[in-house]
């Protein structure tokens, strides 16, 4: 049946349903198609499963730590995965639960579920439906990535989606990829009882990131009992004994590393190939991201592409401010852009480690007159009160302008505390500025305003 809206939403992620709030609000008609789990990626199998997980296996580390903290020792104990895992599916079942009946029950949206594909500019099929609309906002997300490596047809492997629903501990969890997912899975598991083995073709943790933070990152993990594997390229994968063994590339030790799982944590695509793009004259570059402006709109008028799928971004809060950048220029003649977002991020390993700005590296290479200040965690009285000491903060700042340039934080609490450098940055703000701040005792970020009265210039090669 042909079926005309003033809008088509395709995906309820984390950019989809917000917009369809707005439009609805402002009186437009709105088709939204889901063909999977309202919420999307974040609320089903990413940021909620994980951060979930994630709190199971610190209080298990917690638990196990109990005689550094004065109390008894509790003594070596076995983790059950199944409750572990039944008390994530209960949050996540409660986010996605009131994703969807928001949306079934917003005026002026009606729900459409099965796979979206454009039939012409204006219009998209699911299944048996025709609908059309002037404007249509694709928000279709990501998906891990499955690389051509010889052998993956047939050897058992799981994703950051499968790995969701595993009941039973991995004896020995192997991840090929040490970014945010097989870094997060991977310190996860082993709280949870796991050997666990990372393996990495970077020569290092973080590339993209200071050699001091990846350096903290590495002792963190390691310290923990994490193999970590770097340098090593995964080539291929194969089995012996029914258990996956992973084949590398390496000058210094190319033996193969084998577990009980495997873990292929090698990056995401957009799900930009089912789309039938061409019918609308759109075309999704080399990577398969659609190609946005700065207030994203594709090449094709009447047709944005918001979140994961434009490449702009990859994480919730930045889907999400794509859909208040589209929704600001279309109902409030606002021309927010992408531009005007500041990249802030955040890996929950434990300590985490939370960033904002430019790195050290790039400070560097634009050859900008910077000043760095860092301090330990060591030197925090909220960290020592906490035993938690691991990681370091570190501020950038213009030589000239006094302008705050970026920020690092691998530390307890880091993940909350970046934001007050965040908020500084947004106002465009300086180190003069952030030193007159007081903040409140005690806590990580009442140190910050200290770091930026401590600041040295920044050497022309990184501090060992
Ligand atoms: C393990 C993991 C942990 C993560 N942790 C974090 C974190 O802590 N913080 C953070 O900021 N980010 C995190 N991310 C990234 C974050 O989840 C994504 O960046 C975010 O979900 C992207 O949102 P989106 O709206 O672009 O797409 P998605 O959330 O992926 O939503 C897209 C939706 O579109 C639907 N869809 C796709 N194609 C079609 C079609 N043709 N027709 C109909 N429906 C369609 C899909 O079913 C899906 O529901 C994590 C990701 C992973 C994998
Ligand atoms: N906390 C968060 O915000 C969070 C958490 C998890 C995931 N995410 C998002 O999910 C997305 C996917 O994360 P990811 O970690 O899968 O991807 P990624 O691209 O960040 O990391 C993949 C890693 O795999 C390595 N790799 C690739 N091929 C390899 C090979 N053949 N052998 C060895 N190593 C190889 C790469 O060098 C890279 O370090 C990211 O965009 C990330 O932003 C975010």
């Amino acid at each position: 049946m042909n079926q005309s809206f003033d809008a088509l939403i395709i995906g309820a992620g984390q950019a989809g349903p917000p917009l369809a709030g707005r439009l609805t609000a402002a009186g437009w008609t709105v088709a939204l198609v889901e063909r999977q789990d309202f919420g999307g990626t974040c609320v089903n199998t990413g940021c909620t499963p994980t951060k979930a997980l994630i709190a199971s296996a610190k209080a298990a580390y917690t638990l196990r730590q109990a005689a550094d903290y004065g109390l008894p020792p509790v003594g070596d104990f076995a983790v059950d995965l199944a409750p572990v895992q039944a008390r994530k599916d209960a949050i996540v079942a409660a986010s996605r639960d009131g994703i969807e009946n928001w949306l079934t029950h917003m005026p002026g949206c009606t729900v459409f579920r099965g796979t979206a594909r454009f039939v012409s500019a204006t219009a998209m099929q699911v299944g048996d439906d025709v609908l059309e609309a002037k404007h249509i906002f694709l928000n279709v997300g990501s998906r891990p990535a499955s690389p051509p490596l010889p052998g993956i047809g047939q050897v058992p492997h799981l994703t950051s989606s499968s790995i969701l629903a595993l009941k039973e501990l991995p004896t020995h969890l192997v991840i090929v990829g040490a970014g945010a997912v097989g870094l997060e899975f991977g310190q996860m598991f082993r709280r949870l009882g796991a050997q666990v083995t990372i393996m990495e073709r970077s020569p290092r943790l973080l590339p993209h990131d200071d050699e001091d933070v990846a350096a903290a990152v590495h002792e963190i993990l390691t310290n923990e009992g994490i193999t970590l594997r770097l340098g090593v390229e995964c080539i291929s994968l194969g089995q012996e004994d029914g258990q996956p063994v992973v084949r590398v590339n390496c000058k210094q030790d190319a033996s193969p590393s084998r577990g009980s799982h495997l873990l292929l944590a090698m990056g995401r695509q957009p799900n930009t190939d089912d789309l039938a793009l061409e019918k609308a004259g759109l075309r999704a570059d080399a990577r398969g991201f659609i190609l946005v402006d700065e207030q994203l709109q594709t090449a094709v008028p009447g047709i944005w592409a918001l979140g994961d799928c434009n490449g702009r971004g990859a994480f919730t809060h930045t889907a999400y401010n794509d859909f208040e950048i589209v929704a600001a220029n279309l109902l409030d003649h606002d021309p927010r852009r992408v531009s005007d977002r500041l990249p802030a991020s955040a890996i929950y390993i434990d300590p985490p480690f939370a960033k904002v700005g430019l790195t050290e590296a790039e400070v560097r290479a634009a050859g900008t007159p910077a000043l760095v200040g860092r301090r330990p965690m060591t030197k925090v009285g909220r960290a020592v009160e906490k035993g938690e000491t691991q990681g370091f903060m570190k501020v950038l700042v213009h030589a000239e302008t006094d302008q705050i340039l970026g920020a690092s934080i691998v530390g307890v609490g880091g993940d909350e505390a970046i934001h007050c450098i965040i908020t500084a940055m947004y106002a465009r703000q300086t180190a003069a500025f952030m030193r007159r701040n007081v903040f409140i005792h005690p806590t990580v970020a009442e140190l910050i305003p200290t770091v930026f009265g401590e600041l040295k210039p920044l050497a022309a090669t990184p501090e060992q």
